[in-house]
């Protein structure tokens, strides 16, 4: 079974792709097996190095979108993509608009040893 942790770098992480072209989103989204059941409808890649991501549990310490006190901001800025199920996109067909930027990250964070478990949002 896949842990919380796992799951997260299946969701969210993806630090090898460099080059973000229009149908990333339709690929990936669908490669990390976010289509299955359902369209997830909001899903953001991190393009930056495992490590670097994990230390954000060490960072800037928020509130939690759900209220809980465990999320972290990055104190810089990290390259991710967006996507976003199109207007109009019907299951099985997931249709994704794929938005390429530079922001901070927040994440929620569990466990021994303390790792992200939850993508709560970027600003
Ligand atoms: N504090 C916590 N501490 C520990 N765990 C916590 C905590 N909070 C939740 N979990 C758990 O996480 C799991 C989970 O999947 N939560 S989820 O809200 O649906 C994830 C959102 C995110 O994937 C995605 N999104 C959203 C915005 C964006 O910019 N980018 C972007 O990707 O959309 C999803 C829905 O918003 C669930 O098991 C929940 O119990």
């Amino acid at each position: 079974k896949e842990s919380q942790a796992e799951k997260f770098q299946r969701q969210h992480m993806d630090p090898d792709t460099s080059t973000i072209t229009a149908s990333y989103c339709n690929e990936m989204m669908k490669r990390r097996n976010m289509t299955v059941g359902q369209c997830k409808p909001v899903n953001t890649f991190i393009h930056e190095p495992l490590p670097d991501v994990q230390a954000v549990c060490f960072q800037r310490n928020v509130p939690c979108k759900n209220g809980q006190p465990n999320c972290y901001q990055s104190n810089s800025k990290m390259r991710i993509t967006d996507c976003r199920l199109k207007k109009g996109s019907k299951y099985p067909k997931c249709d994704y608009e794929t938005q390429q930027l530079h922001k901070s990250i927040i994440v929620a964070c569990e466990g021994n040893p303390y790792v992200p478990v939850h993508f709560d949002g970027s600003v």
